[in-house]
């Protein structure tokens, strides 16, 4: 495997690329790591990304738009099935898939059921990516290649490159970047030098109280919490060097039993969540925030289309 360079004639790129894999693969640090700037919501619990976030890479060369999708998983609800439809009308838009598998983990059911699917789409460059290659030595590594290489030859798909990459330290992330532009359409940038998302702040603040708001409880209450940014507003007749945004949320979970779990014992646990998820949203957008945080039961919302469409999904 070899880096490319660009020659000075070479015609400007522009595309799509989405990254796949189970959850906890390293999707969204990968998406972080090229971008460069913390776009997608990370952490170590599977499940995080449920919007769509775009992350956008700009060379002097190309313009690639990161698509950063929900995990493709076996539907049990009504919620699971719509994620799915979106997975598979993303994979079918986009100019390249990255299919993530980390080095540190055997190639499992997992990620065999999403391989099986990948090799559905016929059309789409695939490149395989071998993420968090610093937590194996590499003797391991070698072997995953071989691996992910033999994966490809069983389900009939012929990866367009297969790249080893580590997110921490940022190791052959710009390889990665140069691999992934000869794979993309010509056409001029799609978005204006500066854009890095163009996820709707709103959504981006929700995910960010989502996250708090899970922290901790994410086995008690897996997938029951979803969160709306109801309004956000610049605080009037505020002095111009120190403005603060109004935030309203509405914090939705299923059954009033979940209620007291997201609250806490005299409120201390949504307190908590507030100014955590606060400081954050500051960081994002650059400004104080007065964050006004509700719970609200919206019975089964996983189930019910209505409610679905109401929390954005
Ligand atoms: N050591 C190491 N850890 C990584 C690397 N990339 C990701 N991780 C960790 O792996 C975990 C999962 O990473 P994410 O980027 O959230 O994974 P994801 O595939 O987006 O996960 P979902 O949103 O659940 O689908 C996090 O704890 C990351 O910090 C890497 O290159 N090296």
């Amino acid at each position: 495997m070899s880096a490319r360079t660009h020659s000075v004639d070479a015609p400007h790129r522009s595309g799509f690329v989405c990254f796949v894999g189970r959850p906890n693969a390293g999707k969204s640090t990968l998406t972080n790591a090229l971008v460069g700037q913390k776009v997608a919501i990370t952490s170590n619990r599977p499940q995080t990304t449920r919007h769509t976030v775009r992350g956008i890479v700009h060379r002097p060369e190309a313009q690639l738009v990161l698509v950063d999708t929900p995990g493709l998983h076996k539907p049990r609800t009504l919620l699971g099935e719509r994620l799915n439809d979106v997975v598979r009308t993303t994979w079918a838009e986009v100019d390249v898939i990255g299919f993530c598998l980390p080095a540190d983990q055997k190639i499992g059911p997992g990620d065999k059921y999403i391989a099986k699917e990948l090799a559905g789409i016929r059309k789409t460059p695939k490149i395989a990516i071998v993420t968090k290659t610093d937590l194996v030595d590499s003797e391991r590594l070698a072997e995953q290649l071989i691996a992910v290489d033999q994966l490809g030859r069983e389900l009939g798909i012929e990866w367009a490159e297969i790249v080893p990459v580590s997110a921490v330290g940022a190791k052959q992330t710009s390889l990665l970047t140069d691999l992934i532009v000869p794979l993309l359409p010509e056409g001029p940038a799609l978005y204006p030098e500066g854009d890095l998302t163009d996820e709707p702040e709103q959504v981006m603040v929700a995910e960010l109280i989502r996250e708090a708001a899970l922290e901790g409880v994410r086995d008690e209450l897996p997938h029951s919490i979803a969160v709306v940014v109801e309004e956000m507003l610049p605080r009037e007749d505020r002095p111009a060097d120190r403005p603060l945004l109004d935030v309203h949320a509405i914090i939705y979970i299923e059954r009033p039993s979940q209620k007291g779990i997201v609250i806490g014992p005299k409120g201390a646990r949504l307190k908590d969540v507030g100014s955590k998820s606060r400081k954050h949203i500051e960081a994002l957008l650059g400004t104080p925030v007065f964050l006004d945080l509700h719970v609200k039961v919206a019975k089964d919302w996983q189930r019910d289309p209505k409610q679905l469409r109401r929390l954005g999904f």
